[in-house]
């Protein structure tokens, strides 16, 4: 990792979630071009994979809310507010009823749901999650929350796919490659590009240490899904 500050960066043309990922690039390749999406895809992830990745996803979500808290609790504007506040509120209703919909179709009994084994990844990301809310800092809320929604678009954006068959597959694509959800990211990415450069360079160093963890921990968490628990 460089403890290179934004202003002496080596592409003077790149904006700092740019700049922040160029950082990242084989973490961040390895996550959105997996084995785990190209089965999304083609309809083909196996039943326990997808249940695993769901179960473990749910309780990422938990907390990824709690973070969207933090962020509106410290943004600097009100208009910020209120646009974290919509997809709060998108997250925890169409969102979250895929989740409850899937649990239903994969048969997942109802203390998986609330309460299940957690894996490493999953308490490493939420341990992030966490540490990043406590901060009560906006940028440091922004480098996880653009990390973990702007790979999801990454990954979502195959405009000449088809779109699988179940909707298990289909709404867990169609939730994040939708045009409300890429112009989100893109206005979450400018909040991250205004408020980081006025960091000091300390501060930068815990952005980009913070936004690094998250990307090593989204190809983590594709990678675990092939070693799925036992939901009985
Ligand atoms: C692990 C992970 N990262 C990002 C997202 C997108 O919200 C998600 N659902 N899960």
């Amino acid at each position: 990792m460089t403890d290179t500050p934004f202003s002496k960066r080596n592409n003077p043309t790149s904006t700092f979630t740019e700049w922040l990922r160029e950082q990242n690039q084989e973490n961040w390749d390895a996550a959105i071009n997996h084995r785990f999406i190209d089965e999304l895809f083609a309809g083909s992830v196996a039943d326990d994979v997808l249940q695993h990745y769901l179960v473990q996803d749910y309780q990422f979500i938990d907390r990824f809310v709690a973070l969207l808290g933090a962020a509106i609790a410290s943004a600097d504007l009100f208009t910020s507010r209120v646009r974290f506040s919509r997809f709060a509120a998108m997250i925890t209703s169409d969102e979250n009823t895929y989740f409850l919909r899937a649990f239903d179709e994969l048969g997942l009994a109802d203390k998986h749901r609330i309460t299940p084994p957690l894996t490493e990844a999953t308490k490493a990301f939420q341990a992030l999650m966490t540490e990043s809310a406590e901060s009560r800092m906006y940028p440091l809320c922004l480098s996880v929350l653009v990390v973990a929604e702007w790979l999801y678009l990454s990954w979502a954006d195959r405009p000449d796919a088809k779109l699988p068959e179940r909707f298990i597959h289909a709404e867990w694509i169609t939730l994040h490659n939708n045009p409300t959800f890429a112009e989100f990211i893109g206005w979450m990415r400018s909040e991250l590009d205004r408020t980081g450069p006025l960091l000091d360079a300390q501060e930068q160093a815990r952005c980009v240490g913070m936004f690094s963890r998250a990307v090593a921990l989204e190809r983590a968490f594709f990678d675990h899904v092939y070693t799925p628990l036992t939901y009985s």
